[in-house]
């Protein structure tokens, strides 16, 4: 029988692979497990009740157990019923540890905690806050831990939670610190911090996690050093704007923003997006173009003429490179956007994450962004589909295909049904009306959430992504999400695209062009 003493100070290894992934087989699990033990891991944690039993049929060491599910009514994942406590304890599982946050569950925290005990098993509750390893220790339960910490809403930090150890620390000794510790600095951080013992989980046992850390790590130093010093001019040229950036290292160094003179043409374009560059004060080493429309071997077509008129098949790389005199590279904006949101937003934030990450298709990563039209990009097999790939907007699903989807969904179309409302408001006085409870607005925003989740679910069934990266003025307006997910939600799990908000916001076409443009510089460096 285990004592709580035995984990005194001990590191437990959490044997959690990938879900789907190559190395989510119970042998597979047994092995990560016999490893760490012999290398002196003192205990393990082990996700399922057949895992457990495959591991406590290879090993006597303590097994913290637990099953994770996601529920359609509730946002507790570990070990939520009565039955996965009951499955565990029979599998041979020590310790069993369940969610211990304070939100809405099937079961309540005290009725689990109780069926342990009675059980003869000891207990662990996975908390978010000091609040919930208070509520956590009035319970009886026996150890408490950071394990939810930073996973309960809001972007996800990527340190460890030290301060949580420590508030625990004053409450009880028996502190399980968890998550996030990737580091033996942090392992050993989470014992001077107070922690009674502290588990390790994807830095040993998520091979495809910790491998994306060090490629990220290498191939941003490796980009760096072939770029020297020297930033990328990342150009958005846009319908209405152009925006210009010096891009260094993923930041942003130097801004500015001017009107695109629709007149004009191409031509004059590039040579005012050259002088406007030329008072941005340093000399780039390459050009990223973001542009509207769709870029086809070097040359640019308009895709919707009334955005912006591009004459056919214009030479956009050629015509760049004779103004900047550096190696140019172009494509469209959202595109530009979706590399940026994969590399340094959204995708980057998934994959250094807890989350269910799993092989699927090897598309990694589709972007929408839903603004005053619809614009996207796909990432597949860490690479950006270029050409006419991701134009979702002009899908011709509305109206049997007479109308393109973007004009039935996008902040355009939302504006257009309010005055046909008889209400003068842009897009985002229809969204406030909307949260004021006015029912025409709640109808316009509604038809368009519904159109944009049924393209949300035709694309997951198509192209089956690791991540849907939802961005734009509309994507990203309160409750939008929200509303595509509910919508999304009728569906069996593995059906339901996994949603995330994009994190650079409007400069994620600059920061997306500027990072292709880098590495297409690096890779020709390399290879000359
Ligand atoms: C939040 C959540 O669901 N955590 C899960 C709990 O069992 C696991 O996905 C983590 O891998 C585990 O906590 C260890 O953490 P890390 O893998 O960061 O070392």
């Amino acid at each position: 029988m285990v004592r709580k003493q035995d984990l005194e100070n001990s590191l437990i290894v959490s044997c959690q692979p990938v879900p789907g992934g190559p190395m989510d087989t119970a042998e597979a699990v047994v092995g990560f497990a016999r490893a760490a033990l012999s290398a002196g891991a003192k205990a393990l944690r082990i996700e399922s009740v057949a895992y457990v039993r495959a591991v406590r049929a290879a090993v006597s060491a303590p097994i913290i157990g637990l099953v994770k599910r996601d529920l359609d009514d509730s946002p507790v994942r570990i070990t939520p019923f009565r039955a996965d406590v009951e499955g565990l304890v029979e599998a041979g599982a020590d310790i069993i540890a369940f969610d211990a946050t304070d939100r809405p569950r099937p079961v309540a925290v005290a009725e689990l905690a109780e069926i342990v005990r009675a059980a003869g098993r000891l207990s662990m509750a996975d908390c978010a806050s000091a609040e919930d390893g208070a509520r956590a220790l009035v319970l009886g339960i026996d150890f408490i831990g950071t394990t939810m910490s930073g996973y309960t809403g809001g972007p996800e930090p990527v340190e460890p939670d030290l301060d949580l150890i420590q508030a625990f620390r004053a409450m009880t000794p028996y502190v399980i610190a968890e998550g996030r510790i990737r580091t033996t600095d942090q392992a050993a951080a989470a014992i001077a911090a107070g922690a009674y013992a502290v588990v390790v989980g994807s830095a040993i046992t998520r091979t495809e996690h910790a491998t994306s850390w060090f490629l990220d790590a290498v191939t941003g130093a490796s980009r760096q050093r072939a770029q020297g010093d020297a930033p990328v001019l990342a150009i958005d040229l846009g319908g209405t704007k152009t925006s210009l950036a010096l891009v260094q290292g993923g930041q942003i160094v130097a801004s500015r923003t001017i009107p695109t003179d629709r007149s004009a043409g191409p031509d004059a374009w590039l040579d005012r997006a050259a002088a406007e560059a030329a008072t941005l004060g340093a000399s780039p080493a390459a050009v990223g173009l973001a542009v509207t429309g769709f870029v086809d071997g070097g040359r640019w077509s308009a895709m919707n003429p009334a955005t912006l008129g591009i004459p056919e098949a214009y030479p956009l790389v050629d015509a760049a490179s004779a103004r900047f005199g550096v190696p140019v590279l172009a494509v469209n904006d959202a595109q530009a956007a979706a590399w940026g949101e994969f590399r340094l937003g959204a995708g980057q934030a998934d994959r250094s994450s807890n989350g269910r990450a799993q092989e699927t298709s090897g598309i990694d990563l589709l972007f929408l962004t839903i603004s005053t039209g619809i614009g996207g990009g796909i990432i597949a097999g860490g690479r950006l589909l270029t050409g006419l790939s991701g134009h979702f907007g002009i899908f011709g699903l509305g109206s049997g295909g007479a109308q393109p989807l973007e004009d039935m969904v996008s902040g355009g179309f939302i504006a257009a049904e309010a005055l046909r409302a008889g209400h003068a408001l842009n897009a985002a006085g229809v969204f406030a009306a909307a949260e004021n409870g006015a029912g025409w607005a709640e109808a316009i925003v509604s038809d368009s959430a519904e159109r944009a989740a049924l393209l949300l679910s035709d694309l997951h069934l198509a192209l089956d992504p690791a991540l849907i990266v939802i961005g734009g003025g509309i994507g990203l307006a309160p409750g939008y999400l929200d509303r595509l997910r509910q919508r999304l939600s009728v569906k069996p799990t593995r059906l339901t695209p996994r949603l995330a908000p994009a994190r650079l916001g409007p400069h994620a076409g600059l920061i997306g062009v500027a990072a292709l443009a880098g590495k297409r510089l690096g890779e020709a460096k390399a290879s000359a």
